[in-house]
């Protein structure tokens, strides 16, 4: 894969559209657009200026394929920093093909995944984190995701990382400087300063790494698990929470027997329900397996609602067991995921009498450590409570703060790896260690940092980045 090839790809999805954006970029863009691109006022692309849009047609020889509008961005003052050409035409899938084609007859290559962007990034138009945060903003389907996307985006979190290293690299160029004059036990790096620094830099790197756990959360989505016996109504609360017939729902218990997952934004948050079979004892090998893979979800959730049906709990209260059933159940829950977050509901309420409630409530109330809700998952009642309760386990107010959150698990790694060498730093430090051995770890943590922002990269780096983009970004 060379840089100096003319590339071309859709920019727009693939399937019929009003209208699709074609996109060329490199030092060919130009001249094979002006060969295909026939003008209806006689102008040629090549001489017009950057960021003009022209009318015309572009043809194949004397075919005419498609009215067209071009657009011309002129290097460096382009999305990539090459000279580019987008052609907007009408969005059918043989006009796209054609013209693509086309392109590719006259000099023009496919661009592979994420060529664009990685030529604005060699360009040196936006820096690694930058380029890596337009591929989340495009995977963004939450409020809380686009935002943070936006922000890594602006640079923020860039310039942060950027300004430490340059600090930190300006002291290990003069801790280096007295290498070079050993004898005369000069110091040119004021130690006192230095330890400023690194102290400033070991708390930024903290709270980046802490940020991670949040970011990571938002960015992808928070995992809840429906649980609780057959027939409780979990299936009835997926499709509440959701506001569609996504999961089959039956009197039958044993009905779920797969688990069933879906996405949505609750306040600009996404959450991602996990509706699973119910729980019991099984001759049924399917069932089995489903149940199986029930525990094995509460696992990688990070919410649990359990769910019990009311009704029968009430009758085993009047049947004079007072409910102890439910709560030997509910503590085996919580003593088996301690570090969950738990939600007890006690779901079909729309049947109990208002006495019958009252006394549930009490019940459930004296369960210590625990959260309990009232729904009807039938007909609505505490399914917005149940909203607000799951937003209460989100750190929004670290969206809302203007402070820097992780969100990249290759930043994540790079920022622990980085915070490893600050540390052996500081111990050397502490142990009053001579400048080379010094200069040695702040030379691996510069690196680290470098990793994040791109200022070092290799083409291993860089080729697993932006294989996960899409093809014409
Ligand atoms: N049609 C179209 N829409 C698009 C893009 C695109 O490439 N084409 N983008 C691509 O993903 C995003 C916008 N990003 C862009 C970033 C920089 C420049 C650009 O021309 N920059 C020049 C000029 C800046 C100026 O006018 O001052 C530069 O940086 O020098 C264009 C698009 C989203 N929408
Ligand atoms: N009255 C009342 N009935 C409900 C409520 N929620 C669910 N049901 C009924 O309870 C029955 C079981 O509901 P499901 O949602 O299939 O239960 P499930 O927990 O998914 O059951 P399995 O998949 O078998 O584990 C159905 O007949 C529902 O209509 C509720 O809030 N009130
Ligand atoms: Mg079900």
């Amino acid at each position: 894969m060379t840089h100096t090839d003319t590339i071309v790809a859709m920019a727009t999805p693939a399937g019929a559209g009003a209208i699709a954006v074609i996109r060329l970029s490199g030092p060919e863009a130009l001249s094979i657009a002006s060969t295909l691109f026939s003008s209806v006022s006689g102008k040629n692309l090549a001489n017009q200026k950057t960021h003009t849009v022209h009318l015309g047609h572009i043809k194949d020889g004397d075919k005419i394929i498609d009215e067209v509008l071009a657009t011309i961005f002129k290097n460096p003052n382009s999305y990539t920093g090459e000279d580019v050409v987008e052609i907007s035409c009408h969005g059918s899938n043989y006009i796209q093909q054609e013209i693509i084609q086309l392109c590719l007859r006259n000099g023009c290559r496919m661009a592979q995944a994420g060529e664009f962007t990685l030529r604005a990034f060699l360009h040196g138009k936006i820096d690694l984190s930058q380029a890596e945060a337009v591929a989340d903003l495009i995977a963004s389907d939450s409020a809380a995701s686009h935002q943070l996307a936006v922000q890594q985006m602006r640079g923020g979190f860039s310039s942060e990382i950027k300004k430490l290293r340059e600090e930190l690299l300006n002291f290990a160029s003069l801790i280096e400087l007295e290498l070079d004059f050993a004898e005369e036990d000069v110091e040119f790096a004021n130690r006192e300063e230095f330890q400023k620094l690194i102290s400033k830099i070991t708390l930024v790197l903290k709270r980046l790494i802490d940020s991670f756990a949040t970011g990571n959360v938002l960015k992808n989505g928070i995992p809840v698990a429906i649980v609780g016996e057959p027939n409780v109504g979990k299936s009835t609360l997926l499709n509440a929470l959701l506001n569609e017939e996504r999961a089959i729902v039956s009197d039958i218990a044993g009905t779920t027997r797969d688990t069933i997952e879906d996405e949505i934004s609750i306040g600009g948050i996404g959450f991602r329900f996990i509706d699973t079979a119910g729980i019991r004892d099984t001759e049924d090998v399917i069932e089995g397996l489903g149940i199986r893979k029930t525990f094995e979800k509460i696992e990688q959730a990070q919410v649990v609602i359990y769910l019990f049906d009311a009704q029968k709990f009430q009758v085993s209260q009047h049947g004079g067991q007072a409910s102890s059933k439910f709560q030997v159940e509910i503590e085996t829950i919580k003593n088996k995921y301690p570090l969950k977050n738990l939600i007890i509901v006690a779901n079909k309420v729309d049947t109990l009498s208002e006495v019958e409630l009252k006394n549930l409530n009490i019940t459930l109330s004296a369960i210590e450590r625990s959260t309990h809700l009232l729904l009807s998952a039938k007909n609505g009642i505490g399914l917005k409570e149940l909203e607000t309760q799951l937003l209460e386990f989100v750190n929004t107010g670290a969206l809302r703060s203007n402070e820097t959150i992780v969100t990249n698990s290759r930043h994540y790694d790079a920022l622990l790896k980085a915070l490893e060498e600050i540390i052996k730093v500081q111990e050397g430090i502490d142990a009053n260690l001579s400048g080379d051995l010094l200069a040695i770890d702040i030379r691996q943590a510069l690196y680290y940092f470098g990793e994040i922002t791109g200022q070092v990269s290799n083409d291993e780096l860089l080729g697993n980045i932006f294989a996960n983009f899409c093809i014409g970004k």
